[in-house]
């Protein structure tokens, strides 16, 4: 090259933003334009700089390249060199700190007009940045087992390494024909692979479908194809997409449906009653017993609503509880009644489990239930019996003290069951010692405040001048002695039961004091300013005629309507003879078994002469008298002494009885000696005829003066 067109033409080369280089027609270097100097880091005066032939071999430049990359650079030089052609190669050269950077080299000779071989030029261009994309792109395809393609016009443009590698085929290999694609089909998705080419160059529109190909080794691989039109100018192009290998994710897939087909199988063989729902509760799956069990196919209980199965009286508990688990999101558990397909609505304990996703949202209900009618049933019937038992254990154990059975006895009875429930006042009346108490305490064990105070006071037996402090209680100081404040017995009653027996005994104060009480209920303690509340039932008792005591202008009437709400009468003992025979036998049981004896049975005549009596004490003296005699009898015949009987007094008093009744007695004793020849024991005697003990008889033949040898045959 002549120095006219040298000079110029390096520094053009200069100029060019990559990296050019001049050689001779030998091949060897004779200059680098200074971008390429400067990465090779040259010496500034080295003579390639200045374009100063150095008389270096052909192919020195070799060793500022990749050692990977000599042989194949050394190759294509040669061939240029040789041919004297162009030639273009990709490499890697060293940089002045030892790294190196891809540069794609094109060479080209630079003839003489007449054609003969001048030396060559080249430019090297950085692919440095190209190539690493390129790397990270077989990178990602190699990781991701996918690779990209273009396609138009019935056949492949463009296959990428990855493509080529999913397929089983060498990288850098020409893209398959579509007769060689298909060949590369597995034979049952043939059909459907030619068909869906036939479709998206009719249709050209995007597609994603999954068809096996079998690789030249014969492993089956699963390929997915993704694709998507591409215009230009408004027309179509070509397809572009990727392949992705999906073999592992169909095998998983496969799996997992195989498990799910598994698990559905064992969900409808399972004797429970499951159900899948959403997020929002709405029905997803449910398992065959339960399709069976409700009468519905899938697609009908999806579309039934809750109230169709529920039954009606377990809705709102139903819906409350579902509501509750919606916002709190926690598992639990219903006993709900849901209707059959014969529609018999059956218990059933449903289960119901929610399932989060990994941010905690909830994103399945799985409900489980379980038959629990028989159980239910039962439990219900056990209730019942339960309840039945139970009243009839109240029944009996509030009258478990109250032994008789008259026809007077059981109507006050049942008037105090009635009255029990309510907190009505009561007013007992009856003669001393009918059982007014018993039948109070009775009321209050009935009552709903039967867990709290039954207080009894004997408003008789307190004296006057402590009634007040007694009921009311007294602050301290109230009264000389009064050290301490003190609760009355309404205070101590709260909550429960007053009893107030004799309340006729009541002197005025008092009850004016009470009949506050009553109607506001509320009082002031002796000495106290302070307004008590209490909630106390009242239940009073008199043996008393209350009614002309409020004539004789004794009682107050006010109070006496207050305390009449709910009157009980307690009918005397002598006009419910039918009670006497329980009442002997509860008693003598009672006291026998307190005193360690025992009675085979009791004497007729003892008997007869109980009914007979006419009882002024009522229960209470009977129970005294059979007190008494369980203690005197000593043998297994139990007996009373008539003397004991207070009606019938004294027998050296009996003489001085009405001479009408003596003689009576008389009369009747004297026709019995007779009848019996005079005889007083034994079984044709006078005391056996009489039904009276043979004791008895001789003191009365005594205290009536009779003589029985009158009578003797
Ligand atoms: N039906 C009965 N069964 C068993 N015991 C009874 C019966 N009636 C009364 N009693 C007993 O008789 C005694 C007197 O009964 P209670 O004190 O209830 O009579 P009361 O009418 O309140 O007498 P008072 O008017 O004197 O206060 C008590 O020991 C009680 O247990």
């Amino acid at each position: 090259m002549d120095a006219f067109t040298k000079e110029p033409l390096l520094a053009t080369l200069n100029l060019i933003a990559a990296h050019s280089w001049y050689a001779n027609q030998s091949g060897a270097f004779t200059f680098l334009n200074e971008r390429c100097a400067d990465y090779l880091g040259l010496a500034s005066d080295d003579p390639l700089r200045f374009g100063i032939e150095t008389g270096a071999a052909w192919d020195s430049h070799i060793a500022w390249l990749h050692p990977d990359d000599h042989d194949e650079a050394r190759n294509v030089w040669s061939k240029c060199v040789g041919l004297g052609s162009a030639g273009e190669v990709t490499f890697r050269v060293r940089n002045a700190e030892g790294g190196y950077r891809w540069f794609h080299c094109r060479a080209e000779p630079l003839l003489a007009k007449d054609g003969t071989l001048q030396g060559w030029i080249g430019i090297n261009f950085d692919v440095e940045e190209r190539k690493q994309a390129e790397f990270y792109l077989a990178e990602g395809e190699r990781l991701g087992r996918s690779g990209s393609w273009a396609f138009n016009a019935g056949r492949f443009e463009y296959w990428s390494g990855g493509l080529f590698q999913i397929h089983g085929l060498e990288p850098g290999d020409k893209a398959p024909t579509i007769p060689e694609y298909i060949a590369l089909v597995h034979p049952e998705d043939r059909d459907f692979m030619s068909q869906a080419i036939q479709k998206m160059l009719a249709d050209h529109e995007a597609f994603d479908f999954t068809k096996r190909i079998v690789q030249p080794n014969g492993t089956t691989r699963h390929i997915r194809c993704v694709g998507t039109p591409v215009s230009e100018g408004g027309s179509f192009r070509r397809f572009v997409g990727i392949g992705m290998d999906v073999t592992e994710q169909e095998r998983l897939t496969q799996a997992l449906r195989e498990r799910e087909e598994e698990l559905q199988q064992i969900l409808d063989l399972t004797p429970q009653l499951i159900a899948v729902l959403g997020p929002r509760r709405e029905r997803l799956y449910a398992n065959r017993t339960a399709l069976a069990y409700l009468g519905a196919s899938l697609e009908e209980w999806r579309q039934r609503d809750t109230s169709f199965e529920v039954q009606p009286d377990d809705l709102a508990r139903h819906a409350a509880l579902a509501e509750r688990a919606l916002s709190g999101g926690s598992a639990y558990e219903l006993e709900v009644r849901i209707r059959n397909s014969e529609g018999i609505y059956r218990w059933l304990l449903a289960r119901y489990n929610p399932l989060r996703d990994d941010k905690g949202q909830i994103i399945r209900w799985y409900i489980a239930c379980t038959d629990i009618d028989d159980r239910k049933r039962d439990e219900e019937r056990l209730q019942q019996e339960n309840v039945a038992l139970r009243q009839e254990i109240d029944k009996a154990s509030m009258f478990e003290e109250i032994v008789g059975k008259s026809l007077a006895l059981t109507g006050v009875l049942s008037r105090v069951s009635k009255v029990a429930a309510s907190d009505s006042t009561v007013l007992i009346t009856g003669e001393t010692g009918t059982g007014k108490e018993l039948i109070a305490r009775a009321i209050h064990r009935r009552s709903s405040r039967s867990s709290r105070a039954f207080v009894a006071v004997n408003c008789a037996a307190i004296p006057r001048e402590l009634i007040a402090s007694e009921l009311f209680g007294h602050e301290k100081g109230a009264f000389t002695g009064a050290t301490q404040r003190r609760l009355g017995r309404f205070e101590l009653a709260d909550g429960g039961t007053i009893f107030l027996d004799e309340v006729a005994e009541l002197l005025p104060g008092m009850q004016a004091a009470l009949l506050r009480m009553l109607q506001e209920r509320e009082f002031e303690r002796v000495g106290g300013r302070e307004a008590i509340r209490v909630d106390v039932r009242v239940i009073a008792a008199t043996n008393r005629d209350l009614e002309e005591a409020v004539a004789a202008g004794t009682f107050r009437q006010d109070l006496f309507y207050r305390l009449n709400v709910f009157p009980v009468e307690m009918p005397p003992l002598r006009e419910r003879g039918d009670d006497i025979p329980p009442l002997v036998a509860y008693f003598i049981d009672r006291y026998a078994r307190k005193m360690g004896k025992s009675f085979r049975h009791v004497n007729k005549w003892t008997l007869d002469r109980l009914k007979a009596y006419p009882w002024p004490g009522n229960v209470r003296e009977l129970q005294n008298v059979i007190e008494r005699s369980v203690i005197v009898c000593d043998s297994d015949e139990f007996m009373i002494d008539e003397s004991w009987l207070s009606a019938s007094p004294p027998l050296n008093s009996r003489v001085v009885l009405p001479s009408t009744l003596a003689a009576h007695e008389k009369t009747i004793i004297e026709e019995a000696l007779r009848a019996c020849g005079g005889r007083v024991f034994g079984p044709t005697g006078a005391a056996t005829r009489l039904g009276i003990p043979r004791s008895t008889l001789e003191s009365k033949i005594r205290a009536l003066r009779i003589d029985k040898s009158r009578f003797r045959h």
